[in-house]
């Protein structure tokens, strides 16, 4: 193989993850050469409407797995996080990179962090999960929707929409914006969604050519929590549509999964965490998703559901 064609969305988010992946395999194979195509996809298009109202996560992708099918692209490079945790028939993940930061940032002009923000203050996220955990811990303040990618949601918060609005930190390093950072949430404030932080190599699954080739591009300590994570998201049915979250963490070759699903008024938060040896990375997550269902998360989620299709 002497040239490999990347599909990335267009955003420079995207953009900075594709041309990362590229120059990894450009070290990695001095021969190779790497084209990147960039396409626009649904959930970059549609903008006025929440993602659990379009349909989600997929939206991001299908446009990618098109190029795939039609041999326009070899892999796709995708932030996780906006992967379905099951891929359509025909394709699969050949490899998870090394996590970025994995948390959600408070960014604001004027306040240093959500406890500083006064009663009514508008805080921007269009994330059920954020949503949910600011409203649990903070009901005094205003959610309002933000979507967009990061630099049109920077823009907003800049025009005075909001006092604050809440990113994934990732993002905001990636692209040199590290400064727009007043805090970092940990984990146990804001429980991360699945899979943030992280690239996901996707090809299709007769591409067997490629499995050798993009395996040194898998982190194995990312791979196994980003695996409970996902693990724990697919037997709950997560979506964009539920506050649902999901955060690993690995030491000493044990994965500690900590998991939750709520209302997206913070009124109800169900949590449950349980750690097991790396190699039980997918059965962690469906332990820890017993332990939810066991509090009653499955009508919790269908509640949810039901009210998000009445909105
Ligand atoms: N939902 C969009 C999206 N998908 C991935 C990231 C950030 C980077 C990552 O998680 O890898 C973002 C932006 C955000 O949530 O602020």
């Amino acid at each position: 193989m002497n040239k490999l064609v990347i599909a990335s969305r267009e955003s420079k988010l995207a953009m900075w993850q594709a041309e990362h992946i590229k120059a990894r395999l450009e070290a990695l194979y001095p021969q190779l050469a790497v084209e990147i195509l960039g396409m626009t996809t649904q959930g970059d298009q549609i903008l006025d409407k929440t993602l659990s109202k379009i349909g989600g996560k997929g939206l991001f992708v299908k446009e990618l797995e098109q190029a795939l099918q039609d041999g326009r692209a070899d892999i796709a490079v995708h932030s996780i996080k906006d992967v379905p945790m099951n891929l359509p028939q025909g394709f699969a993940l050949a490899a998870i990179c090394e996590r970025e930061d994995p948390r959600d940032a408070f960014v604001s002009n004027t306040y240093a962090s959500l406890h500083e923000l006064p009663a009514g203050a508008v805080v921007g996220t269009s994330s059920l999960r954020r949503e949910s955990q600011i409203r649990a811990r903070f009901p005094h303040l205003t959610i309002k929707p933000l979507r967009g990618n990061v630099q049109t949601r920077l823009r907003k918060l800049d025009d005075g929409e909001f006092d604050a609005i809440i990113l994934a930190a990732a993002g905001l390093k990636r692209l040199e914006l590290s400064e727009r950072i007043r805090a970092e949430l940990a984990p146990s404030e804001s429980l991360p969604a699945v899979g943030q932080g992280a690239l996901g190599i996707e090809i299709r699954a007769d591409r067997d050519d490629l499995t050798a080739l993009l395996a040194p591009l898998n982190h194995a300590d990312t791979a196994a929590c980003v695996t409970a994570e996902r693990s724990l998201s697919r037997v709950l049915g997560g979506s964009c549509q539920i506050p649902i979250g999901g955060f690993a963490t690995i030491t000493d070759d044990v994965i500690t999964l900590g998991g939750f699903v709520a209302h997206p008024d913070g009124s109800v938060m169900l949590t449950a965490s349980a750690s097991a040896p790396r190699d039980y990375a997918d059965a962690l997550g469906r332990a820890v998703a017993k332990q939810l269902l066991e509090q009653d998360a499955g009508p919790l989620i269908a509640a949810v559901i039901a009210e998000q299709a009445n909105k």
